[in-house]
């Protein structure tokens, strides 16, 4: 469904470049998951930026279902690192925002955001205002904003990275029965190991700025649901560790 073609990006600043991303090659089929991880500043948000058609190569394409991403699409939602809410809006709105803006009718935006409510257990918060929720809540308001627009390709940027580790196991569980249920590609930034192992169907390895792909891992044991006990998933972490290293 995606595919990167010898992707590079540049940040101007104080009068010079920065050179940030360095010839990126890249394929995400249409249905799987993507992890990227990489050391700080390697780029990670960048790619992010570029996939969402927020930013624009200098160099190189991403391609969506064959076409150049020139700007934001319509069936691509992306989920940033402080999960993107609007302080003054409720569970309700914010989840509904996006419908809005993209000038939904009102009758179907009230059974989607419902629906959405019940799926992702929120119907008691739904009066609530961000403060007022806990950090695995505002994180499930944030999935369900995105899920409302009904992507195809989901971006999100350490979705989990704030939170505990038993609440981040229950989120990640919740993000994979989702993504099976409407079908989506996803690909996601993380800076943890584990969460790259359980939930990358592809793992992709940078290196140490300015950002390069050292590897892209198959990882077909992703998802299943014991496999966070098992010896196997700790061996796959450890092969990570050590091309996370070489990329140093
Ligand atoms: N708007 C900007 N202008 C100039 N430089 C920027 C800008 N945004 C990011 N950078 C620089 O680009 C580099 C890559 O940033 P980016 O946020 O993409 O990295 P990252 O891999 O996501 O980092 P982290 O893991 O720490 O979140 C960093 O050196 C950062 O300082």
């Amino acid at each position: 469904m995606v595919r990167v073609e010898h992707l590079s990006f540049s940040y101007n600043h104080n009068g010079g470049q920065i050179k940030v991303l360095d010839n990126i090659n890249l394929m995400i089929p249409e249905g799987t998951t993507c992890a990227l991880i990489g050391p700080s500043g390697c780029g990670k948000t960048t790619l992010i930026y570029l996939l969402a058609g927020i930013l624009n190569p200098d160099r190189g394409t991403i391609f969506i279902d064959g076409s150049p991403v020139r700007g934001q699409r319509r069936d691509v939602a992306i989920i940033l690192q402080e999960y993107g809410l609007l302080p003054w809006k409720t569970t309700w709105n914010n989840i509904a925002l996006g419908l809005k803006l993209r000038g939904v009718r009102s009758g179907e935006i009230e059974d989607r955001v419902d629906r959405i409510l019940s799926e992702l257990k929120l119907g008691d918060y739904k009066d609530c205002y961000p403060r007022q929720l806990s950090g695995g809540q505002r994180q499930r308001v944030a999935i369900g904003r995105a899920l409302s627009l009904r992507p195809r390709l989901l971006l999100m940027d350490e979705p989990f990275s704030s939170l505990d580790a038993l609440t981040r196991e229950e989120i990640q569980d919740l993000f994979l029965k989702v993504w099976k249920k409407y079908s989506l590609t996803a690909f996601l930034v993380t800076h943890s190991i584990e969460e790259a192992v359980f939930l990358g169907q592809k793992i992709v390895v940078m290196s140490s700025p300015p950002g390069r792909i050292v590897t892209v891992i198959d990882n077909p044991h992703f998802a299943r649901e014991d496999w966070r006990n098992d010896p196997s998933f700790y061996k796959q972490c450890g092969r990570l560790r050590a091309l996370l290293k070489e990329g140093l």
